[in-house]
């Protein structure tokens, strides 16, 4: 089973106009809500593949509740916690001439409340896969990620991490079995900007010599770049297509990547390849792609 984990869902509100003016009043020609957070995202699109994947977090008031039905609605196993005050985010993404997003902040988090998620987390079997995707509310320490992780150390759990900054950089040394950052949270690790494979790759090498087994690093319609726990580098473009809403696009790209490795029994090209699928299919979609739209890039992809 798979399990991901979000501390900090959303209603993600999405609204679409041809033009995006700071400061003035802006009109949207489209709306739309959709459940979010990146752990929900990978646990959604894994279910389009028919993959079982349990969703765990916090979630709390009204807004919490929709994303609960919103999330079931859509094939959502979830099991998450109700905090008992506040009310769980709602995200707005602007989808324009450019993309522009406003992240909400999140409730409180109540140490009872946390430590009712690690019993969770201990519940996980071996063979298991956990994902931690997605950012942390403030009040949470920020070696959060981190403290699950020495929790299960040892243990036979492949391990997912989605995050930036010393959240993921703090994982490191547990030897995540995945870490996706896109290039511009790769390069913010070691205070550089990237612009070519040769920088990337230097990078996601010092990320494997600290630990990380699979570096991905996704380059929005550019691709993805991969350094596998081989020592191999892989490299993929994105097919070309017409960008509706990337929001969640990396997102599936971890779940179409841990789809295509099961499928594969662990051919790194071909967890690329379903990678890039999956989130070129979001990308090219409203929202999250389905197994068809998943489909329909993968044949169009060389291997
Ligand atoms: N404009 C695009 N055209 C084609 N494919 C795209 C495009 N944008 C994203 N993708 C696909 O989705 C993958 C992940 O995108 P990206 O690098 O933007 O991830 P991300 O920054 O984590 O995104 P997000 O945080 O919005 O989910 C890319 O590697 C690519 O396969
Ligand atoms: O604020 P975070 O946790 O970093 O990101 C949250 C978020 O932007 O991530 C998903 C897309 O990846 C969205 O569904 C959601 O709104």
């Amino acid at each position: 089973m798979i399990y991901t984990v979000t501390f900090n869902p959303s209603l993600d509100y999405v609204v679409h106009m041809e033009t995006f003016l700071s400061g003035d009043i802006n009109r949207a020609d489209r709306e739309m809500i959709y459940p979010g957070g990146k752990g929900i995202n990978v646990a959604l699109v894994l279910g389009n593949l028919h993959i079982p994947a349990k969703i765990l977090g916090f979630t709390a008031g009204f807004t919490g509740r929709e994303i609960e039905r919103l999330a079931k609605k859509n094939g959502g196993d979830c099991d998450f916690i109700t905090l008992e005050e506040g009310y769980s985010r709602i995200n707005m993404k602007i989808s324009a001439d450019e993309e522009t997003a406003v992240n909400g902040i999140g409730p409180d988090i109540s140490e009872e409340k946390l430590q009712a998620l690690l019993r969770q987390i201990e519940q996980i079997k071996d063979g298991d896969v956990l994902v931690l995707a997605g950012s942390i509310p403030a009040d949470i320490p920020n070696d959060i990620y981190e403290q699950i992780l020495r929790r299960i150390q040892g243990r036979n759990i492949r391990t997912v991490v989605d995050a930036t900054g010393d959240l993921l950089k703090n994982v490191i040394k547990y030897r995540p079995f995945l870490i996706k950052p896109n290039n511009f949270e790769l390069g913010e690790l070691f205070s550089v900007d990237l612009h070519t494979d040769e920088e990337i790759l230097v990078c996601a090498k010092r990320l494997q010599s600290m630990g990380a087994r699979n570096i991905l690093v996704s380059l929005g319609d550019d691709g993805a770049l991969l350094l596998g726990e081989d020592e191999k580098i892989y490299r993929m473009q994105a097919p070309r297509g017409n960008l509706v809403n990337s929001v969640g696009a990396g997102d599936s790209m971890v779940a179409g990547f841990l789809a295509g490795f099961e499928a594969s029994q662990g051919d790194l090209q071909e967890a690329l390849k379903m990678g890039i699928s999956a989130g070129s299919a979001s990308a090219f979609q409203e929202w999250l792609a389905s197994e068809a739209d998943i489909q329909e890039i993968y044949k169009k992809i060389p291997k």
